[in-house]
């Protein structure tokens, strides 16, 4: 599939030698901007439904249809983050960006408007799958603009602080349902105000966002920050075909990744979707108790993601392996405390969710990034979206419909098991690609 109109932007000729550091300079802020609010847009409309679930519920909808509803998201997020990374990596990042989600914007706005639209679970999940789909438009544009724009080396840190734009659009959910309540009096507001400020978030992306250096009139990023040269060839857009074949079907260190990336889901959204429901039930946590404790997992997210950055750039030289890890093997003495911590300590149970939180997106982060080193520039948003397809059909949808039954076959324990076995496994496969990522890192 290729729309013209997306195509990437033109190379331009290179501008004036003494105007090349300051609109380099410029630009790296702007289009860094644009892909921060950006993606924090993305995460406005794509985690609001589940605010609509109360409201829904009185409306006379079981929370099992609602859940089934929600997860047309993550089934169509999941092959769209795959199917539309190739695209994305044949398509101009700012307009394919800004596309994507305009589209989601005005899904949840026709979702909030039209009573139809919320009138049967069959008609919810076509949607909210059409929106997920939508949705997987934003990573591999953002992934784009990162490979285009920053080199390797600064990788770590640049896609960690990016990575909390996701913190920050899941957070304010939350306070921008409250402030829609009270503006429109309207609980149908959860669906459009998120999709009114996502159109307005869409044109500042497009303002700031640039496609790539040299459609600019700039060198590519190796050259600007010397870290070797650039062949032609490694400049020409790929075709679909040998993006995939060349670089992502036969490529075992990304295969090892993508199950890896199975697993830090599971992990992800199993502790943080079941939250609510463990607390409730084994540790006698009320519902506003709950809704902190998952506030405080998602928040603390942010540091945790940025030092692990900082920790896979400056204390492991640009490897990304070792800090997967350690944060994974942390992850796992959490969990172990989560589970085991007796009914009664509920400063512990939080401060153990506070530690997950914090960990947990690190290797999520990391595993984008290490998706993108791994494949050439033009070929980054078919291999990010590689991991997020096993992420998400594999991950997310096993943590909400699976861990449910076993939950309900085996007790809490049963749940525990799977969560711990998915660290133990993330480790396992992190490491058959380490001496992979150390002979890569030599070559450069
Ligand atoms: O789960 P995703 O696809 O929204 O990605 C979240 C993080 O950005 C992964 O690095």
């Amino acid at each position: 599939m290729k729309l013209s109109f997306l195509d990437p932007a033109k190379h331009q000729p290179l501008i004036q030698e003494q105007k090349i550091d300051p609109t380099y300079k410029e630009l790296r802020w702007k289009v860094f901007l644009g892909i921060f609010i950006g993606y924090a847009g993305y995460y406005l409309v794509r985690k609001n439904f589940s605010l609509a679930i109360p409201n829904l519920i009185e409306e006379g909808y079981s929370k099992g249809d609602l859940g089934l509803a929600l997860s047309g998201v993550s089934i169509a997020y999941g092959i769209s983050k795959f199917l539309m990374g190739n695209v994305s990596d044949r398509s101009d990042a700012r307009k394919f960006l800004t596309l994507g989600l305009l589209l989601s914007a005005f899904t949840m706005i026709l979702m909030g408007f039209f009573p139809f639209a919320t009138s049967s679970i069959a008609i919810m999940f076509s949607l909210l799958f059409l929106n997920g789909w939508f949705q997987g438009m934003g990573w591999p544009a953002c992934g784009r603009v990162m490979v285009h724009w920053f080199s390797k080396k600064e990788r770590g840190v640049k896609m960690s602080i990016w990575n909390v734009a996701h913190n920050v659009g899941g957070g304010l959910i939350g306070p921008l349902a409250i402030l829609g309540l009270a503006f429109f009096n309207d609980w149908h507001s959860n669906f459009y105000f998120p999709g009114f400020i996502a159109l307005a978030i869409a044109l500042l992306a497009y303002i700031l966002i640039r496609d790539t250096p040299q459609s600019c009139g700039l060198p590519p990023i190796e050259v600007y920050k010397n870290e070797g040269e650039v062949s032609p060839e490694a400049e020409k857009e790929l075709s679909a075909k040998r993006i995939f074949l060349d670089y992502v079907l036969f490529n075992k260190a990304l295969w090892f990744i993508a199950v890896a990336n199975v697993f830090v889901y599971l992990v992800r959204y199993g502790v943080l979707d079941w939250a609510p429901t463990y607390l409730k039930e084994v540790k006698g946590f009320s519902m506003s108790e709950s809704g902190w404790a998952y506030f405080a997992y998602e928040y603390a997210g942010i540091p945790g993601t940025l030092l692990c950055g900082w920790l896979s750039d400056k204390v492991f030289n640009g490897r990304r392996v070792p800090a997967t890890i350690v944060y994974m093997f942390f992850v796992l003495i959490a969990v172990l405390v989560y589970w085991k911590n007796p009914p009664g300590n509920p400063m512990i149970d939080n401060i153990s969710l506070i530690v997950i939180g914090f960990l947990i997106y690190g290797p999520v982060m990391l595993i984008g990034v290490q998706a993108l080193d791994l494949v050439p520039k033009k070929a980054a948003g078919t291999a990010a979206g590689f991991t997020g397809l096993f992420g998400y059909l594999g991950g997310s949808v096993f943590a909400n419909i699976a861990i449910g039954y076993i939950v309900d076959a085996w007790g809490w324990d049963g749940g525990f098991y799977v969560l711990v076995m998915a660290c133990v496994l993330t480790i396992f496969l992190s490491l058959l690609t380490w001496k992979d990522e150390i002979k890569r890192l030599s070559t450069i």
